[in-house]
């Protein structure tokens, strides 16, 4: 039964169970089967759901979109985990940029690409 007050958390128990199927039976967890298959072919899943969570953005279905979003989410869970990125990685970096203008941020990236130009 969902937990409609489910929060953030939901990420870090799907992550451990992720990290839980490596070298699991592919027959028995469509995990294990994706990293049986590889990184070219999770990768290919992240784009795949991108793609279809973009086009439930725009047709402005909130079902289908939060449905979506689900499946995109749970297969770039496993692209880290395949490629070895701990999800507090990631976190953290967005943790990093709270309370940073995006606009901000930007601006400062291109100052210092400038820089890195400029020291070449
Ligand atoms: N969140 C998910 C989740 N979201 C989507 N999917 C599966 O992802 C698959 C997507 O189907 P597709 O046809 O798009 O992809 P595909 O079967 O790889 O086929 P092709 O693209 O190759 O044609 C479906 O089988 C979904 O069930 C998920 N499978 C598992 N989980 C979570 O992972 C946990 C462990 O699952 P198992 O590893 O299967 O035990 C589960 O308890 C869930 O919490």
């Amino acid at each position: 039964m969902p937990d409609p007050a489910a929060g953030a958390g939901v990420l870090d128990a799907l992550h451990q169970v992720i990290l839980s199927r490596r070298g699991a039976d592919p027959d028995q967890s469509h995990t294990a089967r994706l990293f049986a298959r590889g990184r070219a072919k999770i990768a290919q899943k992240v784009g795949e759901e991108a793609v279809e969570t973009v086009i439930e953005g725009i047709r402005g279905d909130t079902d289908k979109l939060a449905e979506e979003s689900a499946d995109l989410l749970y297969h770039l869970l496993v692209l880290w985990a395949d490629a070895g990125l701990d999800p507090a990685r990631v976190y953290a970096i967005l943790d990093g940029r709270r309370g940073t203008s995006g606009i901000v941020e930007k601006k400062n990236r291109k100052l210092k690409g400038k820089a890195g130009e400029a020291d070449a």
